[in-house]
């Protein structure tokens, strides 16, 4: 079975784009300088400090952006830097954490879905992203416009900016075959879709009878106009409307509103987002599961992506990692990332499945190597 997603930039999109100011356009770290100072600071959900958040010593933060530069069958090419060299080396600007937050459930479940077009995978569906795109490229809504930015620069990542869930990355397909084919067991546990981007990890753990799902993603806009939407749609919101009769009408509302109360959604950077989920329930009852596609592309990332692992997840827990073997550009991949968890020590790697079509991609399993 194959999925065609078009990742690339579409015509009419960049045309539309003219119609965006310049001040939209801060795509890298070199450009920074050129953002006018009324613009600075302006994305309010960001928080710019190194002491106060505990970063690793080698934690940089420039804008690497990173493109999908040769159009692919699926579209979802190697990662390659569209940017100049002058964008890989450490930069000297100020680490950007995208504060955490936590988007409620709207009461309107039908007005999520408004303008949504769904396509469906066997036993799932997901809103077209570029239809979402268009029409966000089109409405000048509030807040940092991710998605002018990434049209703008040809890119499906920008760091510290936009950081890719406004596609659905072949992994995902990947783990969602694992899942179904190993007949992973969701029943009764608490599971995280970590930098869920389309949510439709999670969404199967919530099919699953999963105890509680949350889904993470960098950007808030990718959780408002992609992760919520897919949950509503997944949910049983649409058999709600063939109902007239008034009592079945509330018994069901009822039943789907304690289904959809299982979800929660944050958006942000790890360790703020850990520090938020952790605050947000005493005793924290940590993750299960971890389900995580697409997560290590970049290296910056890894030591914020291992705490969070050690911080949220249960001592008899897993992650199920889902990469390709190796991110052309950015230079995380597999390997990489296996060498930094095994310095660390305190995780078990084993490698699930190996993918060795097209681009050669990996499932892992993470473990905690002393469970007790
Ligand atoms: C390449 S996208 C993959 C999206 C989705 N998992 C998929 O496979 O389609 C990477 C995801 O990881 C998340 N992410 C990457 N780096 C992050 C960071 N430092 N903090 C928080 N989230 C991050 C982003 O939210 C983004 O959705």
């Amino acid at each position: 079975m194959t999925f065609q997603f078009n990742f690339t930039i579409e015509g009419h999109l960049e045309n539309e784009l003219t119609t965006f100011g310049d001040e939209d356009l801060t795509l890298d770290s070199s450009e920074e300088s050129s953002v006018p100072e009324s613009q600075k600071g302006k994305q309010g959900d960001r928080k710019c400090s190194t002491e106060q958040l505990d970063l690793p010593q080698d934690h940089f933060w420039g804008h690497k952006s990173v493109g999908n530069a040769t159009p692919s069958q699926d579209g979802d090419s190697p990662l390659n830097v569209t940017n100049s060299s002058n964008n890989l080396g450490p930069h000297k600007e100020q680490p950007c954490l995208r504060v955490a937050k936590e988007h409620a459930m709207p009461k309107d479940l039908k007005k999520l879905l408004e303008n949504k077009v769904l396509e469906t995978l066997p036993g799932l569906q997901h809103v077209n992203v570029s239809i979402v795109k268009t029409i966000l490229l089109e409405k000048n809504f509030p807040g940092e416009n991710i998605v002018s930015k990434s049209f703008s620069s040809h890119s499906d990542l920008i760091t510290g900016v936009y950081e890719g869930g406004l596609k659905i990355w072949e992994c995902t397909f990947d783990l969602l075959a694992y899942l179904t084919n190993a007949k992973v067991n969701f029943f009764g546990k608490k599971v995280l879709d970590l930098g869920c981007g389309s949510g439709l990890l999670g969404i199967i753990a919530f099919q699953g009878a999963a105890k509680e799902i949350h889904f993470q993603d960098y950007n808030s806009l990718v959780i408002d106009e992609v992760t919520l939407p897919n949950v509503v749609a997944n949910s049983s919101v649409e058999e709600e409307n063939d109902i007239n009769e008034p009592a079945v009408k509330k018994c069901r509302k009822s039943k789907l509103a304690q289904e959809l109360s299982k979800c929660r959604f944050f958006s942000g950077e790890w360790s703020e987002f850990c520090e938020l989920v952790l605050s947000s329930e005493k005793p924290f009852e940590k993750y299960d599961l971890i389900l995580t596609s697409e997560t290590i592309y970049n290296p910056d990332y890894y030591s914020s992506l291992h705490q969070t692992f050690l911080r949220l997840l249960d001592k008899n827990g897993q992650v199920l990692l889902a990469s390709k073997a190796h991110y052309f550009g950015v230079g995380g991949g597999v390997h990489l990332f296996q060498k930094f968890v095994e310095e660390r020590n305190v995780f078990e790697t084993r490698t699930l499945e190996i993918i060795d079509e097209g681009l050669k991609r990996v499932l892992i399993e993470l473990t905690f190597k002393h469970p007790s």
